[in-house]
């Protein structure tokens, strides 16, 4: 059986009991009767002879809201490995960012080329750009990946953030330390900070993007006056229940750490998790479930009332990064230029797209490709878009043809030198704001 059939069948076998659903919540879990301690977190002796394991993902000493640990209870503690050594950082780069300066234009890349024969998700894995500094926990990047090859005896954990995994071709298996998560195209997985994973592959090729949150974890964004319900619900993040393997031969454990990647090898499989506990957890969410809020009366609304996740940063309201989703919708709105409007925003936006199409561009912004408009490049509707909407006659209108996605973050995102100089960069991107033709004759 081929790597991709075991995990098509791995995943077969997975049915509801397989998550424990909830955003934040303490979840518990245990893939063997008892493993699980039971009113203590560390007794002499753990159960079946496990070791216990805290994982942090916050300070001990942060606000109990924002407080966030697992305990795992595992055949061997993680602490029993060689030294790392440095390993080669393949296509990966990290903040700060340096390699080119910030630049004002509007960018537009094609999705990747076709990867090597063998290439596993990590090789895989290649950095357009970001901001802030690893080392201070601020700031994000923003990566894509194209593999052919599911990861063999091999796992990875980021020390540097959390990821937020975003598939647009192929479903992935993700074999993580607190269980299997799989996610296809359509559906988002995050991966905590230091959580370790080995991703699977469940069709021949997996073609995606990857936000690697540096800072604050990702978050519900709070609902105001929408009230108590909407947006994304947090019933509808599944995380995993424990399963664990147990493997006793050489298994290689990459670590990115302060923006470079480390590799020890382990004589097992660090994925022996047999039971835990926590809110530190992976979780997997189908964006087809994401409740969309818009107008009702007139006028289009910002982007922000589509926000899934949000990662804040230290000033209220401003998010380091944000994760927004443009997704199957009504459009309705009386006397009103329906699509994007133009704008220059203070915040900077990588665009994905998932499927289908975007509003605001008739062409050019194609699924696995992406754009960068960062803080106040002028952009919005391109010409084509701009003549339709204006034109079109204002009956009710379903757009049910696309599942586009925006990073969008305070800070602005410099390109890696690799993504300035890409074959896959678009030349002449600005020509589709040509021939926006003046109308105004006073
Ligand atoms: O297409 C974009 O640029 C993203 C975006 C969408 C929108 O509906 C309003 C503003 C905005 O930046
Ligand atoms: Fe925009």
């Amino acid at each position: 059986m081929s790597g991709t059939e075991q995990a098509r069948k791995m995943v077969e076998g997975l049915t509801d009991r397989s998550f424990s659903p909830g955003f934040g919540n303490e979840h518990s879990s245990e893939a063997e009767p008892g493993a699980l301690p039971q009113g203590r977190n560390s007794p002499q002796r753990a159960p079946h002879g496990l070791y216990a394991e805290q994982l942090s993902g916050s300070a001990f000493t942060e606000p109990r809201a924002h407080n966030r640990r697992s305990w795992l209870y595992r055949i061997r503690p993680s602490a029993a490995h060689p030294p790392f050594v440095r390993v080669d950082n393949g296509h990966v780069r990290s903040a700060p960012f340096t390699e080119t300066v910030p630049d004002p234009n509007r960018l537009r890349w094609n999705p990747l080329p076709e990867p090597a024969p063998g290439t596993d998700w990590l090789a895989g894995l290649w950095t357009l750009g970001g901001n802030g500094d690893v080392t201070q926990r601020t700031g994000m990047a923003v990566h894509l990946y194209h593999a052919n090859t599911s990861m063999t005896d091999r796992v990875f954990s980021d020390a540097d953030g959390e990821l937020l995994i975003v598939p647009e071709r192929g479903g992935l298996l993700l074999v993580t330390e607190l269980g299997l998560l799989p996610a296809r195209p359509g559906e988002v997985a995050l991966i905590p900070r230091g959580v370790r994973f080995r991703v699977e592959l469940l069709d021949e090729t997996a073609r995606g993007y990857v936000c690697e949150n540096y800072g604050q974890p990702f978050q519900l964004p709070d609902l105001g006056p929408i009230g108590a319900n909407g947006l994304a619900n947090a019933r509808d993040f599944l995380a995993p229940v424990a399963a664990y393997e147990d493997v006793e031969r050489p298994v290689e454990v990459v670590n990115k750490f302060c923006g470079n990647l480390w590799a020890a090898t382990y004589d097992h499989s660090p994925l022996d998790v047999v039971a835990w506990h926590g809110n530190h957890v992976p979780y997997v969410y189908d964006l087809h479930r994401f409740n969309v809020i818009g107008s009702i009366s007139y006028d289009h609304p910002d982007p922000s009332i589509f926000t899934v996740l949000t990662s804040p940063s230290d000033t209220p309201g401003l998010a380091g990064v944000d994760f927004v989703v443009f997704a199957p919708r009504w459009l309705v709105g009386e006397d009103t230029f329906r699509p994007p409007y133009f704008h220059r925003n203070v915040m900077s936006e990588y665009m994905g797209l998932i499927e289908g199409a975007y509003d605001a561009k008739a062409e050019g912004f194609v699924p696995g490709g992406g754009s960068l408009h960062n803080m106040m490049s002028a952009h919005g509707p391109d010409r084509e878009t701009f003549d339709r909407a204006s034109a079109a006659e204002l009956k009710p209108q379903k757009i049910d043809d696309g599942l586009a996605f925006m990073f969008e973050t305070r800070w602005p995102v410099t390109a890696t030198g690799q993504a300035a100089n890409a074959d896959h960069l678009q030349k002449g991107y600005d020509d589709v704001w040509q021939g926006l033709e003046r109308h105004f004759r006073p």
